[in-house]
């Protein structure tokens, strides 16, 4: 309340836009573009705390005649409420947004659509009340103490407050449900941040179960929340961490549809198309789900005629792509209790396979797993019982906006059919300019990092809606670690720091310098050819022999 915390600056009048106020401060006060200050007002007979967002800052110097807007409250009132003199007298002329009460019937911000007064007084809002507000945390009180709510992921702290002092706790249920996008340049720190969010899912109060698809085998070091002890409860759990390598990737032909087949098969004609349809068609009718190319062959054969020259052309790029690839088989498919479970973060590793073979598995997977939980929520016989949240690691591979990756169909039915099935997607991209706009504007959580690239800034702004221009206006100037968190899980977006990882982290790039000079020193260290040779060690050379 600002009649008990210390008064920061004063209302001059009306900003620009209808929710915005200008006010002014004196130099000594750090008040930063982002911090979140407090006023009361009496709305509907009550006294409300209402918060706002600073977004501009610019200074002035001493007090201009004419500059507060409201002509009524004088500079010596403003420089008298600020406590400060007003000869050659510093001020900031600051922006803000107002934000609104926290209406604890609805659990969030309601604008009480009047801007404060000029020569209302301002206080940095406390910490204890922003941790209650900012997320969506649905509290009844602004008094709840949130570390002790079930189901929150501590991401960090807010940005402008000192280390650790203004918590930020996001509802697990709100991103993993309704999903969630993590987006930033190479290096910002999205592999990082995405690895927090993992540890907060995987502790005892939530248990999740979680499938992450990474391709660059970026999350290595997740294991140690194996007998860690921050993730241990006294009932005896403690996370799985399952590492699924490329060899144990498997699927089942009979799993593909036939649009799978044709992003498999090179350019095939309309005829090729045509006959393959028709065939494969037939195969998926059939009662056995084991069938391989032979089966399929003979199948094609047999309405089409053995001399067929389209069949032939077809049993050739068949055989080559499908029959001599070791993803797919008639038979094996990765069985879904392996990798689902609860309280088990499987990491399905694909960095040996191709971009094809890690769309097509991650196509087929994501499909079988979409029928079950399906089945589930139906009430019909399902493998996956519970809610599953799987993550992306470079999602524009697997969503892209252009080209004809296979899993695209399916994944923008989870970003739009998911949260009602209990199946929720999170995608990393440094790219957000290249994910498909319906896959991101789904995404109903955006954790946005530093992003420098124009197109990349603006596929945030048009999917991140609830972040607004002011905020965005942050990306490029955010350090590695540095956040701007949006959408469901937030009442309002906020800019944090990260915390750190209680876990390793494995995904640094390599320190080119050091690995350079160690492996100088160690050529150094090794004995020449010849000097082997005189020592009648290793080969020698044919000349050193002949001597
Ligand atoms: N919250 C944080 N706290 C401390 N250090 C961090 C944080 N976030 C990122 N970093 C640092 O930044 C480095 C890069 O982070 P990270 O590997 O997550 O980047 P990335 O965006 O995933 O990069 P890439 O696109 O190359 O995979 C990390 O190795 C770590 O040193």
């Amino acid at each position: 309340m600002p009649g008990h915390e210390e008064v920061i600056g004063t209302v001059a009048g009306p900003g620009e836009d209808p929710n915005e106020f200008i006010f002014v401060t004196p130099a000594d006060q750090p008040i930063k573009t982002g911090e979140f200050i407090t006023y009361d007002v009496t709305v509907d007979g009550e006294s409300r705390s209402v918060f706002a967002r600073v977004t501009n800052r610019e200074l002035i110097r001493g007090l201009p005649e004419g500059f507060l807007a409201d002509p009524e409250v004088g500079p010596e009132t403003v420089a008298a409420t600020l406590g400060v003199p007003t000869d050659d007298t510093e001020l900031y002329r600051m922006t803000a947004t107002v934000i609104g009460f926290y209406n604890t019937n609805m659990e969030t911000f309601a604008n009480p659509r009047q801007l404060p007064d000029p020569g209302t007084p301002l206080s940095i809002a406390p910490d204890g009340q922003l941790e209650t507000v900012l997320p969506n945390l649905g509290c009844d009180t602004v008094e709840t103490e949130v570390t002790q709510l079930d189901g929150v992921a501590h991401i960090g702290w807010l940005l402008n407050r000192p280390e650790r002092a203004t918590n930020i706790h996001i509802p697990i249920e709100e991103f993993a449900s309704t999903h969630l996008a993590i987006l930033a340049a190479t290096g910002s720190g999205k592999s990082y941040t995405a690895s927090v969010l993992i540890e907060e899912m995987m502790r005892p109060t939530s248990r999740a179960s979680l499938l992450v698809f990474d391709p660059h085998g970026e999350y290595d070091t997740l294991a140690e929340m194996q007998g860690h002890e921050s993730f241990r409860e006294e009932d005896g759990y403690e996370p799985d961490v399952v590492y699924y390598d490329p060899e144990r990737l498997q699927v089942r032909i009979s799993e593909l549809e036939i649009g799978d087949v044709m992003a498999i098969l090179d350019n095939p004609s309309n005829r090729m198309q045509d006959r393959l349809s028709t065939a494969w068609r037939s195969m998926q009718n059939q009662e056995s789900e084991t069938w391989g190319i032979d089966d399929l062959m003979t199948e094609m054969r047999s309405e089409f005629g053995g001399n067929d020259a389209s069949v032939g052309a077809l049993e050739w790029r068949l055989r080559r792509s499908i029959q001599r690839n070791d993803l797919f088989d008639p038979e094996e498919n990765v069985p879904l209790d392996e990798i689902i479970d609860p309280g088990q973060c499987t990491v399905l590793q694909m960095d040996t396979l191709d971009r094809r073979d890690q769309q097509l598995i991650t196509t087929v997977l994501l499909r079988r797993l979409y029928r079950e939980r399906l089945n589930d929520v139906r009430g019909r016989e399902s493998e996956v019982e519970h809610p599953v949240f799987a993550l992306f690691e470079e999602g524009h591979r697997f969503a892209p906006t252009s080209g004809d990756a296979p899993s695209l169909g399916i994944m923008r039915t989870i970003t739009s059919e998911g949260r009602k099935f209990g199946f929720g997607l999170g995608i990393i991209s440094q790219r957000p300019s290249k994910i498909d706009q319906d896959v991101l504007s789904q995404c109903g959580t955006q954790i946005s990092m530093k992003i420098r690239n124009p197109n990349d800034q603006d596929a945030i702004k048009k999917s991140v809606e609830a972040a607004g221009e002011d905020v965005l206006r942050e990306l490029p100037g955010l350090t590695p670690g540095q956040a701007i968190v949006s959408g469901d899980a937030m009442n309002t977006p906020a800019l944090i720091q990260v915390r750190p990882r209680r876990t390793e982290h494995g995904a640094g790039s390599l320190d080119v310098i050091d690995k350079w000079r160690e492996a100088y020193d160690a050529r150094q260290r090794e004995p020449t050819r010849s000097e082997s040779a005189d020592f009648g060690e290793g080969d020698s050379t044919g000349v050193q022999s002949l001597d």
